[in-house]
This record gives structure tokens, C-alpha cells and sequence, in this order.
């Protein structure tokens, strides 16, 4: 195995993930293209132009934009981790501070011939196979970013980098858009326009691109879920519960799930308080918001030609028990840790976050900064290898029918 394709050894204290049919099915995508690079290079895999073969896989990738995240943290050694190790089917053109992007490269021994500025359209779609686009414009610091120590003066660009990542979809040089992950907080503090009360991508996206209904979910080996609220003081979280907030995520987990092949998706709709409310005794928004709201559902999903089974509420403890053995395909949460604590404990590094209702295909990683780790090589990049992968089947699925993508 070429040097530049081997991939790293996970590192100890890592839980590794049980193994599920999309990451076979990535693996053996990985595998083949490794393959291919192999062929052509014993050592480092340097990109070979003018082969017809791979003039016409070229011409058969998606381009995927990366804003790489906080650069203190360990968003651009993932990145790049992950774009060297992604699909032959994935272009991935990384948006952030280049010099940033090639110590990352450097660390992570990967070969800095692999890594080609780009500055158009044009230059994108000429990337070889093995080659990893890194977007020429993108904003650049002022000065180099220290691993594991952020400057809130970073936050200014994290934020111009999600931007032009989503500029790049919007004007359709690329098919889908992965963000790494940034500090809010330095987001929210850097001063930059549009960015005070900064809480996410989620949010920032769907005020940008003006989509009315947007949800956030996670994807992760056995759990997919749907949150009701999403970065929210939890006080504030019951009354945000709404019939319509139920429906919504309802509805659009539902389309996720059918995008991903499940025809008559089975879904669960957890409750808020414990025990789905004891009769009452212990809260009453089963009945006031999380009933009506599926019946909302039903009748939305039914008038759009879509089948599913929505069951609940259920108390969310055996929502996502039963979801982990099989028994649902998706789970609608009420709140960010009730879906956040099962999805990461059983996929940490490996689940995907993704943002239903834009009109762009955004997935994400579902770890932070890493500021602990940053720059010492512990960084699993399994997480964004698993957002590329998703982003590419949603894209692939868009292609021939818009199933997660809403109108603005
Ligand atoms: N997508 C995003 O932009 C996103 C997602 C989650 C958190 N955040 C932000 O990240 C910052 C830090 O958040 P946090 O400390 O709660 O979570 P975190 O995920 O950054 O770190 C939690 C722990 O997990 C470890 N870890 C994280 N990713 C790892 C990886 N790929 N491989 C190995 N170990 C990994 C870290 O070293 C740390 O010990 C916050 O500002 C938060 O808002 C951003
Ligand atoms: N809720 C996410 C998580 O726990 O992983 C994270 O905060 C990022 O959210 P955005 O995708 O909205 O930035």
C-alpha cells in the first residue's frame, strides 16, 4: 500500500465503532480507489494526468466543499486526513487557511504534492484522482494558528470559510457541503458581520439561505435522529415543543430515512418528560404538543405521497434502545442531549451530523475543536470520512429525485 494512501492505525483510547454496511460499503469504495492509486504510484501517490480511465472517473466526481473549521483545532488535519482517504468518487476541495492546510498534510505525512491550490470551477474539475483541492480565495489568516490554542481572532474567518464552502454549492461548483468544526464561541465574539449570537451551523445556514424549515439530524452506525430544538437552553426547551416544531422534524427525518432507501421508514417520536409523561403526572407535552404534532405528520406525509409508520410518544430511553436493536429505522428527539447522548455513545467519531430543509446538502462531523488533541496526531478522521460519504450518497440521491433539500 502506497505510503500517502496507507491509512493511519486507529489510535488507542479511540472507541472504534462496530462496523456497519455503509462503512463496508466506504471501505470497499476506499479500497478500490487506494487500489488505483497504488497502481500508479509505489510511493507517495502523485496525481498522473492524462490517463483516459481516469479522465472519465473525473468527469463522473462530485465536488464536495470543506470549510475545515476552527484552525486551532484539529478540523484541518481531519480534513485533509479525510480528503486524501475519500471516495474515487469524492473531489473534495478544502476551504481555509492554506498554510494551515499543508502543516496538516505535513503532519499527517501526507504527500504536499497531493494538495493543489485552485482558484475556479475550471481548476476543480481538473483535479486527479488523489489530488486534494484546496479553494486559492479562501480567507487566510494573519498569522499562523497555534494547535490547541484558539485566538477568538479566528473566528472572523471560521465563519467567512462556512460561507465560501456554501458559495461554492450555491453557484453549483460543488454538489454538497461538509463543515468541520468550528468554536462557536469565537465565532460569536469575532466582531465579523453576521456573526453575533453565532450558535451553529444550523442556525447560520438556514437564516443565510432564508429556509423556512430546517432540522437538524445525526446519522450515526444504528441510531439516526431528528431533533425537535436544537441550541437551546434546555428551560426554554418545553415551550418550544411545539405540534408544528414535532411535525416538522417528523417530516423531514422521514425524507432523510427514504433518501437512504427505506421506502416505509418506522420511526419513533420521543417523549420529553420521564416515563412519557405518567398519565400526566409527570409533564404534560405528550399530550399538548408531541400528539398533535405527529398527527400533523401523518397528514403532511400522507399528502405527499410518503408512508411511514410514526410511533409515540415513547419514553425516549426506549425510543432509542429499541432504534439501537432494530426495531425503528429513526428516532424524532425533543431536545440536543436526548438525541446527542445516545447518537455519540454508540458512534462517536463516526456519526454524521446533517442539516435537513436547506436547499444545499450540508453534512458535518459530530466532534468539536479537539483543542486537547489538536496537532498531536490523536485526531480519529473517521468522523469526517463518514460526513464526506454522506454527503456524496445525498448528493447522488439528489441527482435523480430532491428528497432532503428544501426551497428557500
Ligand atoms: N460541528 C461543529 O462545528 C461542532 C460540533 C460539536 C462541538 N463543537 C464545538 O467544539 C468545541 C469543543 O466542544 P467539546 O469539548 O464539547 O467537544 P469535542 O468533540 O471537541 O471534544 C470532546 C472530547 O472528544 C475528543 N475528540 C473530539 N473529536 C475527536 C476525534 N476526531 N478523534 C479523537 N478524539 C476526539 C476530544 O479530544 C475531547 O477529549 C465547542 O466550542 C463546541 O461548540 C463544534
Ligand atoms: N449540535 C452539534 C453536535 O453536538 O455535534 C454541534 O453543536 C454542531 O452543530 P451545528 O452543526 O449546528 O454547528
Amino acid at each position: 500500500m502506497g505510503a500517502a494512501v496507507r491509512r493511519r492505525a486507529p489510535h488507542g483510547g479511540h472507541p472504534r465503532a462496530a462496523a456497519a454496511l455503509e462503512a463496508r460499503r466506504r471501505a470497499a469504495a476506499r479500497d478500490a480507489a487506494r487500489r488505483g492509486l497504488q497502481a500508479r504510484s509505489a510511493g507517495h501517490a502523485e496525481p498522473d494526468h492524462g490517463r483516459a480511465a481516469e479522465g472519465d472517473a473525473r468527469m463522473k466526481r462530485q465536488t464536495i466543499a470543506v470549510s475545515v473549521g476552527c484552525p486551532s483545532g484539529i478540523g484541518p488535519e481531519v480534513a485533509v486526513h479525510a480528503a486524501a482517504n475519500a471516495e474515487a468518487e469524492a473531489r473534495c476541495v478544502l476551504v481555509g487557511d492554506t498554510e494551515t492546510l499543508r502543516r496538516a498534510a505535513r503532519d499527517g505525512k501526507i504527500a504536499a504534492s497531493r494538495l493543489r491550490v485552485v482558484a475556479s470551477a475550471q481548476e476543480i474539475e481538473a483535479l486527479a484522482l488523489g489530488e486534494i483541492g484546496v479553494w486559492g480565495p479562501s480567507t487566510q489568516l494573519a498569522a499562523p494558528a497555534q494547535p490547541g490554542a484558539p485566538d477568538r481572532k479566528a473566528g472572523a474567518a471560521q465563519l467567512a470559510w462556512v460561507n465560501e464552502a456554501l458559495s461554492l454549492v450555491q453557484d453549483g461548483t460543488a454538489a454538497a457541503l461538509v463543515t468541520g468544526p468550528v468554536s462557536k464561541l469565537a465565532i460569536a465574539t469575532s466582531g465579523a458581520p453576521g456573526a453575533k449570537g453565532f450558535s451553529g451551523h444550523t442556525e447560520h445556514l438556514a437564516a443565510r439561505l432564508g429556509a423556512r424549515e430546517v432540522v437538524m439530524a445525526f446519522r450515526a452506525a444504528n441510531i439516526t435522529t431528528a431533533l425537535v430544538t436544537t441550541h437551546l437552553p434546555l428551560a426554554e426547551v418545553p415551550a418550544a415543543v411545539t405540534p408544528d416544531a414535532v411535525a416538522t422534524s417528523c417530516y423531514w427525518l422521514v425524507r432523510l430515512l427514504r433518501s437512504l432507501g427505506m421506502a416505509a421508514p418506522r420511526v419513533a417520536v420521543a417523549a420529553l418528560n420521564p416515563h412519557a409523561g405518567e398519565g400526566g403526572m409527570l409533564g404534560i407535552e405528550e399530550e399538548t404538543s408531541i400528539k398533535p404534532g405527529i398527527e400533523h405528520a401523518n397528514e403532511r406525509l400522507a399528502a405527499d405521497g410518503f408512508f411511514a409508520q410514526l410511533s409515540g410518544p415513547l419514553g425516549a430511553e426506549t425510543a432509542f434502545r429499541k432504534q439501537a436493536a432494530g426495531a425503528f429505522d429513526g428516532v424524532v428527539a425533543m431536545y440536543h442531549d436526548q438525541a446527542t447522548i445516545p447518537c455519540k455513545l454508540v458512534g462517536f467519531g463516526e456519526a454524521v451530523n446533517v442539516t435537513l430543509g436547506l436547499p444545499v446538502i450540508r453534512t458535518s462531523v459530530d466532534h468539536g475543536t479537539g483543542y486537547d488533541i489538536a496537532g498531536t496526531g490523536k485526531a480519529d478522521p473517521r468522523g469526517m470520512e463518514s460526513a464526506l460519504a454522506l454527503a456524496l450518497t445525498l448528493a447522488k440521491v439528489r441527482g435523480r429525485a430532491s428528497l432532503i433539500a428544501g426551497t428557500s
